[in-house]
This record gives structure tokens, sequence and C-alpha cells, in this order.
């Protein structure tokens, strides 16, 4: 099994960890500059008057302050371009994953794992890696504060200890209302894009206040757990700041203390409060970056989850091209995230050049039927053979194009007709392109449209008629020269001119020797086939030749004058 992605791009991350904490060190001790400068300035210039010593003392300080800058901002270039290439690493795995586990787990909303590539390298390339990677100095910066003389290293540690405590309770009061806010805006963005999906439907029946009034419960469960964890994490900041500025006032007190004492130099006074505000810059960075580092888990949690849940496809040995023979055995076939099978024990083949006709009524398990052919579902028990081997055994990429699929509502993508006739395969010919849409006997219908192939048919296909979806569709299922091609009601929406088409259709493909299988209610398309398959309640209820089972008071008669 090939290693994780997502474990592979956070190990190449490390070096770049390495490398930010290379920076950060010189950067830590670059810091010791203005402290040190201003020892040097009370203790010894102004003693000693001598203004050139002052001069190139500036002159140091100032190159060395220069210095400490430019590096942070090519750290942060490093960070980010590292970021870059993180997401790189990973978002193509967590796509494909998303789309695995959706349809796994339909209502799992794994979509939500592509916002997290955003908010994992937003942690990865802002200040809350830095501020983590100076954190390791607050020690050493505590150290020094001792060195001035232990009642300051005291006061800053005690400072610390307590913008520490600080930080750590504010985790515990918000991280629960955080995670809800989080989990509450993935419902409501999940319920706001399902409706504008349907936003005709919205439109024409009046349904615009009781979806708004649903959405906007939703919208305010995020805005009270949001706002009740920034209340308490503002209460939280502000007490922080209030000790951060306390503890400056103290320690320059304690210094003038001291000083007046003759413990310290007067230098040393301010050089302390340098040096105690650099000990707690870290600290008081990580408390501001609270949000983003609890996002920052919440996503690293749910990206590792999926990668785990849907791990990297094993490399399987690539099959030859396959003739389109068809053969399913003993299949049953269940919704995914389900046990109680919908197609129970069904048994059939079909070879290339022939066409079988899937019938039954309503409800019977067609549908579910062909995706199962097709690979979408998995079979709960059972199995189907492309040219003897089981769909598992083909890799899934290879699979999709030995196979034709026009679902029951089409499901075009946002994109132009020539766009989705080729899968949006980017290195597209337009020759096949154009012949699949006269193989689909669209290529006219298309010429007819404003700018041809290259029309925008919006989200879904919308700007189609049904009919010209169902036969764009079409085309899009024989692109390619797949051997099998399975139609879901593929004359749903067609007139007698598009049915006229898919009977010839189908009839070519018989001709060109692939194996049609298609799901329908209209007599003259089934009149194509050469064999029928009788489904019932998810049984099998007949298969055989098309013209016996059609003849008066056969199976599929039965169960249309039961319809
Ligand atoms: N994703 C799903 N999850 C759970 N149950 C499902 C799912 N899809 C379909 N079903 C159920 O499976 C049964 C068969 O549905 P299916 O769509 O396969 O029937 P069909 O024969 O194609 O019907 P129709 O002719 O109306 O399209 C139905 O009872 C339906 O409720």
């Amino acid at each position: 099994m090939k290693a994780n992605p997502f474990r592979q791009a956070l190990a190449t991350y490390r070096t770049i960890i390495v490398a930010t904490m290379s920076f950060s060190i010189v950067i830590n001790v670059l810091m010791f500059v203005s402290p040190l400068y201003m020892l040097q300035v009370y203790d010894r210039v102004l003693h000693s008057r001598n203004e050139m010593t002052l001069m190139m003392l500036t002159l140091i300080a100032l190159t060395m302050l220069a210095l400490c800058n430019l590096l942070e901002w090519i750290r942060s270039r490093v960070l980010m371009r590292a970021g870059m290439r993180f997401d790189e690493m990973i978002a193509t795995g967590v796509f494909s994953r998303v789309i695995t586990s959706t349809l796994r787990h339909p209502q799992g909303r794994s979509e939500f794992a592509l916002m997290d590539i955003d908010r994992l390298r937003e942690f990865l390339t802002g200040y809350g890696l830095v501020a983590l990677c100076d954190l390791p100095w607050m020690p050493i910066f505590l150290a020094v504060c001792f060195f001035f003389h232990p009642l300051i290293g005291f006061i800053a540690t005690g400072g610390a200890v307590i913008v520490f405590t600080l930080a750590i309770a504010n985790e515990f009061m918000t991280k629960k209302e955080l995670f809800r806010a989080t989990i509450a805006g993935q419902g409501a963005i999940h319920f706001s894009n399902s409706t504008l999906m349907n936003v005709e439907v919205v439109r024409a029946l009046g349904m615009e206040d009781s979806l708004c009034g649903r959405w906007n419960a939703l919208h305010r469960k995020v805005i009270e757990s949001q706002a009740l964890a920034s209340d308490r994490s503002a209460a939280l900041l502000s007490i922080s700041r209030f000790v951060r500025m306390g503890l400056q006032t103290i320690i320059l007190g304690a210094g003038a203390y001291l000083a007046l004492e003759a413990a310290i130099s007067p230098g040393s006074i301010i050089a302390a409060s340098i040096m105690m505000g650099r000990a707690l810059q870290p600290v008081d960075q990580v408390v501001g970056q609270w949000k983003q580092f609890v996002s920052a888990r919440q996503a690293y949690g749910r990206l590792s989850k999926i990668f785990l849940e849907v791990p990297e496809e094993q490399r399987k040995l690539s099959l030859p091209t396959p003739s389109g023979t068809l053969s399913v055995e003993q299949l049953a076939v269940a919704a995914p995230g389900t046990k109680a099978p919908l197609v129970h024990s069904v048994t059939f083949r079909v070879n290339p050049g022939e066409a079988v006709a899937i019938v039954g009524p309503s409800g019977a398990g067609k549908s579910s039927l062909a995706r199962a052919l097709v690979g979408i579902w998995s079979p709960a028990a059972g199995t189907v053979r492309l040219d003897g081997s089981e769909l598992q055994h083909w890799e899934t990429d290879a699979l999709g194009q030995h196979f034709g699929y026009l679902p029951q509502n089409v499901e075009l993508f946002s994109g132009t007709i020539a766009e989705n006739i080729s899968r949006f395969q980017e290195a597209a010919k337009p020759e096949a392109i154009i012949e699949a849409a006269k193989l689909a006997r669209v290529h006219q219908l298309i010429q007819n449209l404003p700018d041809g192939y290259d029309t925008q048919i919006g989200v879904g296909g919308r700007q189609l008629s049904g009919g010209q979806r169902q036969r764009v569709g079409l085309a899009r299922a024989v692109y390619g020269n797949p051997s099998v091609i399975v139609l879901d009601e593929p004359n749903a929406n067609l007139d007698d001119e598009g049915e006229e088409a898919l009977n010839q259709v189908v009839l070519a493909l018989k001709t060109m020797g692939k194996s049609v299988l298609f799901v329908s209610h209209k007599m003259s398309l089934i009149a194509m086939s050469g064999k029928t398959l009788v489904l019932a309640q998810g049984r099998m209820q007949g298969y055989g030749a098309t013209r016996d089972i059609l003849q008066p008071k056969s199976a599929v008669t039965a169960i249309h004058s039961a319809d």
C-alpha cells in the first residue's frame, strides 16, 4: 500500500519547521540587541559621555534590527511557499477521498475536508506556527531576567505562568463552543447549498420564508456558539492584556527599587523590562492565535480521519481493454451505509453486441442495480465481472473509461457542452467529442445552440431543456468508446424525435459490439433489446429473450398491468 499522502506532506513540512526554527534561533538571538543597546547606552555612554561610541552602538543596533526584520520576512516567504507545496501535495488526495467518502456516506459532510486544507495551510504559514517556534525561547529570556536579578526573574516567571494559565483556561472555556460553532456552520452551509440547488422550486412553491426560517435557526446556532466563545475569550484576553501591562509597571518599579539599592545598574531597569517583554511575547502570540490553533487542530483531525477511512487505492494490475462481457452472479445491492438489500440474488450475463432491458415497476430496484453494474455501489453479496474480472479489481479511473453511464437525473456539470461530453478530460480531442455527439445523434442539436459546443450550460446543465440535457448526457455516456453502456431511463424527457434518435443509438451501439443495458418503461425502446430482465421488489422475476417476455401474459406485462 502507498504511504498516506497526508503523512508524507506533513513529513515534508517537518523539514520546513526545522528551517523555521533555525530562522527563529537567529531572530531570537537578535532580540538581545535592544536590551544590550540599552545597557550600553545607560551604563556606559551616559557615564563616559562619548558621542562616537553612541553613534557606533546605534549603527550596529540598527544593522542588527534590519537583519532581524529581513530574516522575519524571509521566514514568512519560506513558510508561505511551503504551505503552497503542502496544499499541492494533499489537495488532489483530499478531493478524490471526498468523492469516495461521499459515495460511502452521503450524509457525512466530508466536503468540508476541502475547507480544512485552507485552515491547516493558514495555520502552517501564519503566525501560529511562528509563535510555536518562538515558544522554546521563553525559558532563555527568563533565565536572562534571573541573571539581571533573582527578583526580576521571579516577576517575569510569575507573569509567564499567569499568562500561560490564562491561555489554557481560554482553551478549556472556548473549545466546546468553537467545536459546536464549526459543526453548526457546516450544517448551515450544507443546508443553504442544497436550497440553492433547487431555487426554482423554492420560488415557485413559495418556500422562501420557511426555508429561510430553517436556515436562520442553523445560522443562529453558529452565531450563538461563536459569541459565547468570543465573550469568554475576550474576557480572558483583556485580563491577559492587563496582566502584561501591570507586569511592565511592576518590573520597572522593581528595577528602580533594585537600582536605588544599588543591586543593579540603571541600564538594567530598561533592559530587564525589554527582556521580560520578549519572554512573554510568544505566550501572547499563542493566546492571540488560539482560535486559529483550535480550528487548525480540528482540521488536522478531520483530514487525518478522511485519509484513514479512505486509504490510498492499491496499485492494481492494469487489465487489457475489455470486450465488454458483463456477468452478474447472485448480486445483492444495498445503499451505502445501510444493510438491508434493495436488490437480491440477481444473475445474468450480457455479451458484446447485446442489449438488455431492465424493466419493472417504480421502486423495484432498477436504478440501484444500474448503480451496482457500473461500480458506484459495491455489491453487498455476489459479484459483477467485466470480462471475467470483478469490478473491484479494476483501477477506478480505468474502469470509468470502459463504462458509459447515463443516470436517471442526468447530472451534468457547470461548464461547456464539449467539456461535459468529454467528461472534463483536459486532453480531450475535439474529433472524439464530435464523434460521441454524432453517435448519440445530438450533433445537430448542439450546432443549433448559440455557441455550439462551447455553450455554457450552467449549474447542473440548467440552461438546457430536460430533453437536451438527456441527449448531451447520452453523448457523454458514449464518449471515449466505452465497452459497456448503462442507461437509466434515457428516454424519460425525450420527444418522439429524441426517442427515435435514442433507438437508433442503441442499434448503432449493438452493431459496434458494445454491451448495452438500459432501464426503461417504453415499449419501443425495450423492443430494441435482445433480452429483458424483469425486477419487482428487488427480486428477479424473469430473464430471457425480449420477444418471449413481451408476449401477452408474460412477467413484464403482468408487472405493468399491476403498476
Ligand atoms: N440512496 C438510497 N438510500 C436508501 N434507499 C434507497 C436509495 N436509493 C434508492 N433507495 C430505495 O431503493 C428502492 C429502489 O429504488 P430504485 O431507485 O432502485 O428503484 P427504481 O426501480 O429505479 O424506481 P423508478 O422506476 O421509480 O426509478 C426504493 O425503495 C428506494 O426508496
